[in-house]
């Protein structure tokens, strides 16, 4: 039945003022006004039309993807948007794209490493798209070990150039996003020799197509990497390969905010420590961390919606059967998930003022929260991405069969953000280096450097006194347990920072209540995951145990009538769910009948190749036939 809301009873069964939280999650009444109008006119406009996307070929696809990049652009032109309004358009067109490097890698790079000259002169030509960049950093041979990369930098005297090369195969730039096909620039890393000395890597500015006809400039050899996981899905971006051979460069392409090399070939450093030159990746992982919530919380709709539609077994005296939310498995797998989007939100939040914090104190040459700033975004990034995978694949299986149709929209969900868990710092590496740190702190414990931020715990924690001056021994031998103790530290991080969240005013009837039971389910679901490890560790007895898990199943049944509505907090439109089985008015089987006759294998009746395959075989001809 079109137009009839088939979860209105599920919202009318809501106990508080589900506006209200539409504006704790997005952030601020502003950022609701801008997040509401913004997908509104994405959705409304044809131009941004991305139901077909799965069946495109690659070619189709990526010229898709151009298209509407140019059309985003020409929009945030036409009206007149603000950085943060185009920011929230990218986000809702929803599809991987080269502008997201540009915008979100090469510009802070440049930002972030990038001298005063250095900004003014490439700045306002990337702020107008009149450049198009992209990160080169992974190599073939070699993407966590960053210093580990063999592109070189050849200080040239004679020239005042630097010589960039590619002197072997696994040298070869590998992956960057944008490079395939688009990018006319890039931050390529290389190794900067001078004077027949090695400093360590770092970013160069180099031109990598004419702006006149696009082709490759010499000594550049330049492609698309392939197919990736997914159809559609992330083959929208061109993910790129790059040789340089002998290539050239003026000398104040090198980004010299962190050190510099002068026409008489000589090396300096400044004050900023060198951990700089991995400025732009802080900013990335910090970035995706906010970008989890999103993901995860667009999954969980979708699941939420349709379990409050499916109905399986249970029908009494021939009404209607069980819906599947009310079972408390399906309730045991979703609700944890629900609570940590929100969760994610609130510390995605906190990281962004932790990261301007952070950038405000680096910019006054204050370095001294640049190590915990580090461990945060690594680990945050790593805990989120991992949660927010799972989570979209749990959400898949939580619609049974038809989670696994592309309509539903999770299988493609799922393809464009699996790669979280390995772009931009391998999961594990990063856990590695939050271990790092926590190691080095507890060695540091009982001196005179006291632990603060968000590892003042620390102090309070007697057992780890015992321990610290074992932690320097062992480190490789004991990893796998030590990236288990960065785990728990970030999930520490996630329950505190909601926690802290509480502690605020929240206006709008029982908005408060519901978070209070989303933060006590995120928690305690955590305690119920890993009680073998608070078992064994001490931290609480087997009764502890026994009441996390009977409260967990109390706050799940308070939950259960609030879901549809906690869900319609986030304020997706249908457009950017892009799914069937989510979308707001429940009306799934009819669209799901009519998606399915839309398919390009229904535009015949009898399909391609029944004569030359089907026929011979049902005819036992083809032992004859020419296949
Ligand atoms: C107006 C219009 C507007 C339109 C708006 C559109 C908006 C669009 C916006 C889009 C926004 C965002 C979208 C982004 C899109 C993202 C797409 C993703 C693409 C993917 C890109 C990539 O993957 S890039 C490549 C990333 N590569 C990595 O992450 C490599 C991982 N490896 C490393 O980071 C390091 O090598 C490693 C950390 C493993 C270091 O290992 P190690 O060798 O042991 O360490 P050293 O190098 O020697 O370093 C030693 C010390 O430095 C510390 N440290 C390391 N990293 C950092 C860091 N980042 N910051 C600070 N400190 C660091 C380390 O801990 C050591 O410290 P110590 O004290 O010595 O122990
Ligand atoms: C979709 C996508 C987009 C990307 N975009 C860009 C881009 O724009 N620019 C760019 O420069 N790069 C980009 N990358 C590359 C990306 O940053 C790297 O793939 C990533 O940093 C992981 O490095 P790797 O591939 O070398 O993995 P590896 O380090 O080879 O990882 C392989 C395995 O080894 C393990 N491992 C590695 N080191 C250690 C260790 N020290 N201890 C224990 N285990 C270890 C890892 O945990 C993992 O299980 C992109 C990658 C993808 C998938």
């Amino acid at each position: 039945m079109e137009g009839v809301d088939h979860l209105a009873h599920e919202r009318n069964k809501s106990e508080f003022d589900v506006d209200a939280m539409k504006i704790v999650w997005a952030g601020s009444p502003h950022a609701f006004v801008v997040s509401d109008r913004i997908s509104k006119l994405v959705a409304s406009d044809p131009g941004f039309r991305k139901d077909n996307r799965s069946t495109l070929s690659r070619k189709e696809l990526f010229k898709n993807t151009l298209r509407k990049a140019a059309y985003a652009w020409k929009t945030i032109i036409d009206l007149h948007l603000s950085e943060e309004e185009a920011a929230k358009l990218r986000f809702y067109v929803d599809e991987p794209a080269f502008t997201d490097v540009h915008w979100g890698m090469f510009i802070p790079a440049i930002k972030g490493q990038g001298t005063e000259e250095q900004q003014q002169k490439w700045l306002p030509l990337a702020y107008k798209m009149q450049i198009i960049g992209c990160y080169a950093q992974t190599e073939l041979g070699h993407g966590s070990n960053v210093q580990g990369l063999e592109t070189t930098a050849t200080f040239d005297p004679q020239t005042d150039e630097f010589i960039i090369h590619s002197p072997t195969l696994t040298s070869s730039k590998w992956w960057p996003g944008g490079l395939g096909k688009v990018a006319t620039h890039a931050i390529a890393y290389a190794l900067l020799i001078v004077g027949g000395r090695e400093q360590g890597v770092h970013g160069f500015i180099v031109q990598l197509r004419s702006l006149e006809d696009h082709s490759p400039l010499p000594g550049m050899t330049v492609g698309d990497i392939g197919m990736k996981f997914g159809n559609g899905a992330y083959n929208a971006m061109d993910n790129g390969v790059l040789r340089f051979d002998h290539v050239r460069i003026p000398r104040n392409q090198m980004l010299m905010r962190v050190s510099q090399v002068t026409c008489e070939g000589k090396y300096k450093q400044s004050d900023v420590p060198r951990q700089l030159v991995y400025g732009a990746m802080l900013y990335v992982r910090q970035t995706i961390v906010a970008d989890a919530s999103c993901a995860l919380s667009r999954a969980v709709c979708i699941a939420t919606r349709y379990s409050a539609v499916r109905r399986q077994f249970g029908s009494q005296n021939g009404g209607p059967e069980t819906q599947v939310i009310d079972y408390k498995t399906q309730q045991s797998r979703l609700f944890p998930l629900l609570a940590s989007a929100y969760a994610f939100r609130f510390v995605g939040e906190w990281l962004k003022w932790l990261y301007a914090d952070v950038t405000q104190r680096l910019q006054a040459n204050d370095f001294s929260t640049l190590p915990e700033a580090h461990a945060c975004t690594a680990g945050l990034k790593s805990l989120t991405t991992t949660a927010t995978a799972d989570g979209i694949e749990e959400c898949r299986k939580l619609c049974g069969g038809h989670g696994y149709l592309c309509s539903s929209g999770l299988p493609e969900l799922f393809a464009v953000y699996v790669p979280a868990c390995t772009y931009e710092g391998e999961n594990t590496v990063l856990l590695l280096q939050v271990a790092r740190f926590l190691m080095k702190t507890v060695s540091q414990l009982g001196s005179s450097k006291k632990p603060v931020g968000t590892i003042a715990y620390m102090t309070r924690v007697e057992h780890l006194m015992q321990c610290r001056c074992g932690v320097q021994r062992g480190f490789a031998e004991l990893s796998a347990d030590l990236v288990e103790a960065a785990v728990a530290h970030c999930q520490l991080l996630v329950v505190s920072k909601f926690i802290e969240k509480l502690q605020q005013e929240i206006p709008g009837k029982g908005v408060k209540q519901q978070l209070e039971v989303l933060c006590n389910i995120y928690a305690l679901f955590l305690l119920h995951k890993h009680q073998g490890d608070f078992l064994s560790t001490g931290c609480i007895t087997p009764k502890h145990a026994a009441l996390a898990n009977d409260e967990l199943r109390s706050l799940y049944s308070q939950v259960r009538p609030n879901a549809i509505a906690l869900v319609d907090a986030f304020n997706y439109t249908d457009h950017y769910l892009g799914s069937i089985l989510g979308c707001y008015d429940g009306n799934v089987y009819p669209k799901l009948y009519e998606a399915a006759w839309k398919d390009p294998l229904n535009e015949s009746v009898v399909p391609d190749g029944y004569h030359q395959y089907i026929r011979p075989l049902l005819k036992q001809e083809i032992r004859t036939a020419r296949l």
